[in-house]
């Protein structure tokens, strides 16, 4: 898609909001007539007639004329060149200052994010108006510079506003991923941070360029501004307000254009920011952001996944776009699996492979930006692809609930872990009173907690990690699920601690008859726990089958890479294997097989097309070589037993 076809989206979006077109237009005409003031205005603004003074609206001046006799309209157009100018030229400064440092406190956080937040504090707690008084005491009636200032004090919004945008983008998995492949800080606070936090920083700039109007006025009111006679609609006000009794008239037109101009900034703002994630502005590329390839039409896998009534969860081709900028990218393409009731299936891959978004993708958490652009997924029974937020939150918690990595995100540290249980299970299963806390302490207990009254009681703040993940466990189950979806539960815990956790999932599965999806890049964990395993590598499954068979034969080089770099799988006095390079992200898969650049097998054959997944050796694979491999696989195991 091109720039020019995106723009236009984004002018079609903006005229379907008709407050904002006349906000545009009256705000383009004025900067017209500012800066062509001589064209629009000819009447000279300094010309006095004291013969014709205070005149109401005539065909020789249109809007009057002042005290002195000089035409109001010429007055207004000349002055607002000052006036306007001054204002953006404080906008622009306070975001040009407080946009990155906002930015970089949020990404860096540490010492660089109170060295920020300190300077923000410094601007917060100084009075605007003393910091102008200050500048213009010792530069005189400059506007340039009172506005430069003024800027310069109204920068702590931006950095604010810049900073807690930044903070909770920079969670987002995109982010981690792209800090992962070694893209560098710099680039990724321009590509990925700063285009998903633009909307908001918009609204910011047009309230800042109205406030600045309002206090660049304030300054001529104060005859701090523009020096007389030279006009500003500040100092406009200032001399209409001393004859508002007498002609009130004087007042109405340069009030009347400051009331338009602000009102304007904030409208169209205000349709900049909304609409959609990004404003009016989502999918317009800026000249920095690379144009991003569409990506290649997935190949059909379902056929080779029959379809089994029974189970609980079933995915069909499914595929996750993203709409970033320029293009519409597939991140997950043509996954198919199934869960049968009690089974545990575990999604493995290095980061980036698009485990996260297939496992959110089943519960339509999709992160903003993304959606399902193909396939089926259905959970006992229902078909969630397209259902409503209102009907997802039906299947959400009561048919398949997620347990995340970190368990802080999903319990609140401002409410005890028995209130969260408590309001949880009143919401899924509508108990009441005494009973709320009987099933809060039963599934406390159930999770393992040694002491479910004391834990109740507590805040998430005051128990361990292992303790806050077993909580959020026991938040999961408040619902009844039928399917857990475990996205690498036990990556932020300790060796031992992620033992116990798995040890855990393993019983909720015997005990409650727990489907468990698991999602990890530790192929220890799935030896662990699960009954069949889906490798995934760049949006696409390369290999699924039993684990016994999959672990101990696999047939895809990406598998056996990823078996041959577990520390548990080192040969004393071999160095341990690591795959060299890294996942491609999305943009930038390859061709052909997209592992072939990092594979010690590949060959032109598997560089030159895509390679579709089949059934063979008791499982589906992605590779033209599994004979080759299978081979070498054997003669490692006897290098093995040899050492
Ligand atoms: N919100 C998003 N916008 C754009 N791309 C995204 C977004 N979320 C994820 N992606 C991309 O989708 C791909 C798959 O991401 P995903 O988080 O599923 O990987 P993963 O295998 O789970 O990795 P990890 O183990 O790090 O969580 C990555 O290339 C990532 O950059």
């Amino acid at each position: 898609m091109t720039r020019a076809r995106r723009s236009d989206n984004a002018l079609t979006r903006l005229v379907r909001r008709p407050g904002a077109v006349v906000a545009l237009v009256f705000l383009a005409l004025l900067t017209f007539a500012v800066i062509f003031a001589d064209v629009v205005a000819p009447i000279d603004p300094l010309t006095q007639d004291l013969a014709r003074a205070r005149e109401l609206p005539s065909a020789a001046h249109w809007l009057g004329t002042d005290g002195f006799g000089r035409d109001i309209y010429s007055r207004l157009i000349h002055g607002g060149g000052s006036t306007l100018g001054g204002a953006l030229l404080a906008a622009v400064v306070a975001m040009t200052i407080g946009i990155p440092l906002g930015m970089l406190g949020g990404y860096f956080r540490g010492w660089v994010d109170t060295v920020v937040s300190r300077f923000a504090d410094v601007f917060q707690a100084l009075p605007t108006i003393v910091i102008l008084m200050a500048v213009i005491g010792a530069f005189g009636n400059n506007n340039t510079v009172a506005m430069v200032a003024l800027g310069v004090a109204m920068c702590e919004g931006f950095i604010r506003l810049a900073r807690a945008m930044t903070l909770q983008v920079r969670r987002e998995l995109y982010v981690d991923a792209a800090s992962v492949a070694g893209i560098t800080s710099g680039s990724i606070l321009v590509r990925h941070v700063f285009p998903n936090i633009r909307g908001p920083l918009l609204v910011q700039l047009s309230i800042t360029a109205g406030a600045a109007l309002l206090i660049q006025a304030g300054l001529g009111f104060l005859g701090l501004g523009t020096p007389p006679p030279a006009p500003s609609w500040g100092g406009m006000i200032d001399e209409a307000s001393d004859l508002i009794y007498l002609h009130p008239w004087l007042l109405v037109p340069t009030g009347a254009i400051m009331i338009l101009s602000i009102l304007s900034f904030n409208v169209l703002g205000d349709a900049l920011a909304s609409d959609r994630p990004g404003g009016v502005l989502a999918g317009v590329r800026l000249p920095w952001m690379k144009p991003l390839p569409v990506a290649e039409q997935p190949v059909a896998m379902s056929e080779l996944v029959p379809a089994d009534p029974k189970a609980v969860v079933s995915v069909r081709d499914l595929t996750v776009s993203f709409t970033d900028r320029n293009s519409t990218f597939a991140v997950v393409q043509n996954v198919s699996f199934d869960v049968m009731p009690g089974e545990a299936l575990g999604i493995v891959g290095e980061s980036g492979c698009g485990k996260s978004v297939t496992a959110k993708a089943l519960l339509g958490l999709i992160a903003p930006g993304g959606k399902i652009t193909g396939g089926q997924v259905t959970i006992n029974g229902t078909d969630v692809v397209g259902l409503s937020n209102r009907e997802l939150r039906k299947v959400r918690g009561t048919t398949i609930a997620l347990v995340s990595q970190e368990p802080m995100v999903a319990l609140d540290p401002t409410f005890t872990i028995g209130a969260q249980l408590r309001e949880s299970i009143a919401h899924h299963t509508g108990r009441k009173g005494r009973e709320l806390n009987d099933r809060a302490l039963e599934l406390l207990r159930l999770v393992g907690m040694p002491d479910p009254a004391q834990a109740a009681a507590s805040y998430t703040f005051q128990v361990s990690g292992g303790m806050a993940q077993r909580a959020a466990i026991a938040l999961a189950l408040t619902g009844e699920p039928d399917v857990l979806v475990a996205d690498e539960p036990t990556t932020a815990l300790d060796v031992t601690v992620q033992a116990e956790i798995l040890d855990l999932l393993r019983s909720l599965r015997k005990d409650l008859g727990l489907a468990v999806i698991i999602v990890t890049h530790d192929l220890g964990v799935i030896a662990d726990l699960c009954d069949r395993a889906v490798v995934m590598y760049a949006g696409q499954v390369i290999e699924q089958g039993a684990v016994d068979t999959l672990l101990t034969t696999p047939t895809h080089p990406y598998t056996r890479a990823l078996l041959a770099s577990m520390p548990s799988h080192a040969i004393p006095g071999l160095p341990l294997d690591a795959i060299p390079g890294a996942v491609p992200a999305p943009r930038d898969w390859p061709e052909g097989c997209r592992f072939a650049p990092r594979c010690a097998f590949a060959t032109d054959a598997c560089r030159s097309a895509p390679v579709p997944i089949l059934a063979q050796h008791g499982g589906l694979s992605r590779c033209i070589r599994v004979d080759e491999v299978l081979a070498q696989s054997r003669n490692r195991t006897e290098e093995r037993n040899i050492a």
